[in-house]
C-alpha cells in the first residue's frame, strides 16, 4: 500500500550533517532521507564527498554534528542486526584466504545469510572460489566485494563506486543482478561516476557537489533542471558563424564539417536555455537548417551543466 510507503520509518535519514577533515568540509549540512524501495544513485565530481557519505552512513566515520539514522536506529545497530549489505570502494580484502573462504566468513557473520554456493553463483565467482584474495585482478576483487555485499538477506545495500574495474560483462551481471536484490523491495544506494549507469539504473538520483545535495530527484528531473536543451543542424555551403553564435540563450556552440561528399557543409550543435527561442531566432537568421533536432541533455550533460554553474557561482 502506499500510504504505507510513505509512512513507513525511513531507510536512511540524515538531518544537518557535517563532517570535516581538518579544514576540508567533506560533508556540510548534508539533510536527506531515503525511502524502502528506492534505487538511488550518488553522483558527484572527485572530492563531493560521496565516500564520506557513505562512511557516515554505515558508522565508519562520525558526523561532527547533526544526527544520522539507519532504519531508525544508529548505523551500527543497523548493521549488527543484518539490515545493510555494504560494497566499498577499497574495502581490504583478507589476503591469506581464498574467495570461497572469505565467501564462507561473511555468511557465517551475517544474522540472516544466504548459502555460500548461492553467494558465489551470484556474483560469477565460481571459478576462482579456491584462489588466495591477493592473487586476484582488480574486476575479480570488485566481484568479490559484491559477493560479501551480498552474503545475506540486507534491507539496504549500499555499494561505492561497485562497477570500476569491472569488464562489460561483469558490469552488465553485476546490474541485473541488483536489479533482482531491488526487484525483491531492497533499498540499494550506490555512488558512482559512470552516469549512464545512474540513468539506466536508478529511480532517484543526487548531486552532491562540496558536501551539499545540489540536485535530488529522478535522472529526467536532473536533466530538466540544468534548464538546457540541446539543438542539432547542418547548413549547406559556406557559412558565416557570427550570426549564429549571436543567437539568443546559447550556452554554447561547436560548429564541425559535416564532411559531406558535396565537401562545404557543416554541422552545428548547440546548447540553449531556451530552444523554442533560438530555432525561431534561426530561422530570422534566413539560414535554411537541414536535419534539425532539439532534445534534452543526457544525464551526463546535466551533470556537467548543473555542477559548473554552480562552481561559477561560488568563484
Ligand atoms: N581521511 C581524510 N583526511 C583528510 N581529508 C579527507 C579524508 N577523506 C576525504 N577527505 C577529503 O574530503 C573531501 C571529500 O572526500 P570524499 O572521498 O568523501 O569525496 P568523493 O566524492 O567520494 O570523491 P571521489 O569521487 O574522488 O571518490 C575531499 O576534499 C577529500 O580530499
Amino acid at each position: 500500500m502506499t500510504t504505507t510507503a510513505v509512512t513507513a520509518t525511513p531507510v536512511v535519514g540524515f538531518e544537518q550533517v557535517t563532517k570535516s577533515y581538518g579544514s576540508v568540509r567533506a560533508v556540510d549540512g548534508l539533510s536527506l532521507v531515503l525511502r524502502p524501495g528506492e534505487t538511488v544513485a550518488l553522483l558527484g565530481p572527485n572530492g563531493a564527498g560521496k565516500s564520506t557519505t557513505l562512511d557516515l552512513l554505515l558508522g565508519l566515520k562520525q558526523a561532527d554534528t547533526g544526527k544520522v539514522e539507519v532504519f531508525g536506529t544508529s548505523p551500527r545497530e543497523a548493521i549488527v542486526a543484518g539490515r545493510v549489505g555494504a560494497m566499498l570502494q577499497s574495502g581490504g580484502l583478507m589476503d591469506e584466504v581464498t574467495v570461497g573462504e572469505l565467501v564462507k566468513l561473511a555468511c557465517d557473520l551475517h544474522p540472516k545469510p544466504y548459502k555460500v554456493a548461492d553467494v558465489i553463483a551470484r556474483a560469477g565467482i565460481a571459478q576462482i572460489a579456491d584462489r588466495k584474495v591477493n592473487k586476484l585482478s582488480g574486476g575479480q576483487a570488485q566481484r568479490v566485494r559484491f559477493a560479501l555485499a551480498t552474503a545475506g538477506d540486507s534491507d539496504l545495500i549500499v555499494l561505492d563506486e561497485p562497477t570500476t574495474g569491472m569488464d562489460v560483462s561483469a558490469r552488465q551481471a553485476f546490474w541485473a543482478t541488483m536489479r533482482e536484490q531491488a526487484d525483491q523491495g531492497r533499498t540499494v544506494l550506490f555512488a558512482t561516476h559512470y552516469l549512464e549507469e545512474a540513468d539506466a539504473i536508478a529511480d532517484r538520483v543526487l548531486v552532491l557537489h562540496r558536501g551539499r545535495l545540489l540536485a535530488d530527484g529522478t535522472s529526467a528531473e536532473i536533466k530538466a533542471k540544468a534548464g538546457a536543451r540541446r539543438i542539432a543542424f547542418d547548413l549547406d555551403g559556406e557559412i558565416d558563424e557570427t550570426p549564429i553564435r549571436s543567437l539568443p540563450f546559447l550556452t554554447s556552440v561547436t560548429v564541425s564539417n559535416s564532411g559531406s561528399a558535396a565537401g562545404s557543409g557543416h554541422t552545428i550543435r548547440i546548447q540553449s536555455t531556451d530552444a523554442d527561442a533560438t530555432v525561431h531566432a534561426l530561422y530570422g537568421l534566413g539560414v535554411y537548417p537541414r536535419n534539425l533536432e532539439v532534445a534534452g541533455l543526457g544525464l551526463e550533460q546535466a551533470f556537467v551543466a548543473i555542477t559548473e554553474a554552480e562552481e561559477a557561482k561560488q568563484s
